[in-house]
């Protein structure tokens, strides 16, 4: 079975364009009033992989959980696909099968199989029947070249395989747009290598719009449609950089001096950024 999980053809993707217009986001514990994000704009294209990289703290997460719907945000506006998803009358995006998730940490369910794990969203949601919905997974599981392992349960399966499937879940709701936070921090160079070969893999089939944080700038590059490098707090967009290296990319792609003169630009921007953050963070010690 074929999942609509495929972008035939490689056509380019028609939705899931994100508009962050002049959004500002200020969090107020007990009064503190802590500016984490200051008027930042940015429009994401529908099918882009966008790539955020910014010092620790400042205000990258912010952004990920005022489009997620997580958080309110104080000014500005977001959209997706030029429909309002929070702004000045309603603060606070609703949450929906449209944007999701991948967290750090996992979050499969130990006592699911990997096919009842991916099938369980579209099931709960009565999105197909029940038989439809495990067939999917499974089909799903398949391309993604976790067929073998359909009906293990994650503490049978390595870690890469779990992340894998995690992503197979978020992506059977057909979601316009996948937000991940540093999903890849943990792992060991190899792992993370398997892991950016899988996604990007499953990109070029499926074309969704991606969110991706992470301090990990040749990730950012090798992954990236633009690159995003973020101020120290309060958060804007201090260096967007085009990412030209052809699609499909798999690790030669990262021996190309192409690639080694845009880590370099990178990594430019990000030190300028990390020491005014470790400059400011010197200050409030003072
Ligand atoms: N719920 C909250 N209440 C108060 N302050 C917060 C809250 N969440 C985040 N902050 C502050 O807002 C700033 C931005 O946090 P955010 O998590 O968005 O940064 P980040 O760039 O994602 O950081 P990192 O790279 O370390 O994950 C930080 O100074 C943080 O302490």
């Amino acid at each position: 079975m074929q999942t609509q999980l495929n972008n035939p053809a490689g056509a380019p993707a028609s939705k899931g364009a994100i508009s962050i217009r002049n959004v500002t986001k200020v969090y107020d514990p007990d009064g503190a009033q802590v500016m984490a994000v200051d008027n930042c704009s940015m429009e994401i294209a529908p099918g882009e992989v966008c790539m955020i990289v910014g010092p620790s703290g400042c205000g990258k997460t912010t952004l990920l959980n005022a489009i997620a719907g997580f958080h309110s945000i104080t000014g500005g506006e977001i959209l997706l696909d030029g429909v309002p998803l929070c702004g000045a009358k309603k603060p606070l995006a609703d949450q929906g099968s449209d944007r999701i998730v991948v967290f750090q940490n996992g979050a499969l369910f130990p006592w699911k199989t990997l096919a009842e794990n991916v099938a369980y969203g579209p099931m709960v949601q009565g999105r197909w029947p029940k038989a439809e919905c495990i067939e999917r997974a499974r089909s799903a599981l398949n391309e993604a070249g976790l067929g073998a392992v359909a009906d293990k349960y994650p503490g049978e399966v390595s870690s890469g395989m779990a992340r894998r499937a995690e992503i197979v879940r978020a992506l059977i709701n057909e979601p316009k747009v996948l937000l991940l936070d540093e999903p890849y921090r943990a792992m060991d160079a190899l792992t993370k290598q398997i892991m950016h070969e899988a996604l990007l893999e499953m990109y070029d089939r499926t074309k969704v719009t991606i969110y991706f944080i992470t301090h990990d700038l040749e990730e950012a590059i090798f992954l990236g449609d633009r690159v995003y490098v973020m101020t120290t707090r309060p958060c804007r967009v201090k260096k967007v950089i085009d990412i030209n290296l052809p699609r499909p990319r798999d690790y030669h792609t990262l021996t190309s001096e192409a690639f080694r003169l845009l880590v370099q630009e990178a990594d430019e921007a990000v030190h300028e950024e990390a020491i005014k953050a470790f400059q400011a963070g010197e200050r409030e010690m003072a």
